[in-house]
């Protein structure tokens, strides 16, 4: 008989694995080789002494804490306009479902209405200082790769018009004994890619995030409060012309403490064109892997597929030889 661990589903193998850790503090060249390498390996890292001061991340925290713990009715209240504001359980518009509970937010004004709590003052400082990390890791990465514009990536985050995201999870603790289905009870949030540049998530110090190096192996991360999981998005594999890659992840639910994980998504303007520049075509990747298109068309395919669904495939060059 096989029997699921409380962290694994039917038939997948689950191994832990350690993160790079990157010291942002470091001396530079050595912060840029550690992370081109974790960006090449894992599409994941974290990063300390990434100069986000400690009380806004506690505001942040508290903020968004004091946000799910509102009444049901309250919180259905936020209704920002599709595909913003609260939700519960539903994922998108094509039916995916997870035991998660969430606050997706414009980056670039991420209010809620009847703030009664410092919630939009606390979360705007919290966006602002991790949209600057965002935009160091990207110029460090570009150094890293040499493209001769180091600022080619972050500019995409910093336009006004970009179109990043800011997103709370919330997992309840789920008492697996409560599982009708054993497909599905423990995952919080399934089995997916970023769409956008590069996600900065950081969580409490409860244990969900696992990552999927190679199918059907799920390794999940430990959770650090002190750090930032950075991770590669879809559009910046496009632009590394493969080089990065984009990790599939999902969080899943434990039956003892809530966890909240933040994720801001930095994405270009809808009309940005995303394409490797040509120092990324190279003897190893001697043309383009995937069609030129604009962040507009790669939103509306993701927003048409499935959480699993890849979308990043359907843009590759027909040329090309798997
Ligand atoms: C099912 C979906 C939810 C999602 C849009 C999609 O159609 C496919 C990608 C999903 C995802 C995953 C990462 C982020 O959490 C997210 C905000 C994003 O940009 O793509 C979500 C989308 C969502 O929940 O709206
Ligand atoms: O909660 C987590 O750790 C992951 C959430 C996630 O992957 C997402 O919001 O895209
Ligand atoms: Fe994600």
């Amino acid at each position: 008989m096989v029997v699921a661990s409380p962290n694994s589903i039917l038939g997948e193998r689950i191994i832990p694995i350690d993160l790079p850790m990157i010291d942002l503090s470091a001396e530079k060249s050595m912060v840029i080789k550690l992370i081109v390498k974790a960006c090449e390996e894992y599409g994941f890292f974290n990063v300390i002494n990434h100069g986000v001061p400690h009380d806004i991340i506690s505001k942040m925290e508290e903020v968004g804490f004091d946000f799910f713990a509102k009444p049901m009715e309250q919180k259905k209240l936020v209704a920002l306009g599709n595909p913003f504001g609260y939700g519960c359980k539903n994922i998108g518009f094509n039916g995916d479902m997870g035991e998660v509970e969430y606050l997706l937010l414009n980056a670039n004004a991420p209010s809620i209405p009847n703030d009664s709590s410092n919630f939009s003052s606390s979360v705007s400082a919290y966006t602002e200082a991790v949209k600057e990390l965002a935009c160091e890791i990207l110029e460090l990465m570009a150094e890293g790769l040499g493209v001769p514009d180091t600022s080619i990536f972050s500019t995409f985050i910093t336009q006004l018009d970009n179109d990043s995201l800011l997103r709370f999870n919330h997992y309840p603790p789920k008492d697996c004994k409560d599982r009708d289905n054993s497909n599905s009870y423990n995952v919080g949030f399934g089995e997916h890619s970023d769409p956008q540049i590069l996600t900065i998530l950081r969580s409490n110090d409860v244990a969900g995030l696992q990552i999927s190096l190679q199918h059907g192996v799920w390794n999940p991360v430990t959770p650090d409060p002190a750090a930032f999981c950075v991770n590669v998005g879809d559009l910046l594999e496009v632009m590394t012309n493969g080089r990065f890659v984009s990790v599939r992840h999902r969080a899943v639910t434990n039956s003892y403490k809530s966890r909240m994980s933040v994720a801001y998504f930095g994405a270009p303007p809808l009309d940005a064109c995303i394409v490797a520049p040509s120092v990324m075509v190279t003897p190893n990747r001697p043309s383009l892997l995937f069609k030129p298109f604009t962040w507009a068309e790669y939103k509306k395919v993701t927003y048409s597929l499935r959480l699993g669904d890849s979308r990043i495939d359907l843009f590759k060059n027909c040329t090309q030889i798997e």
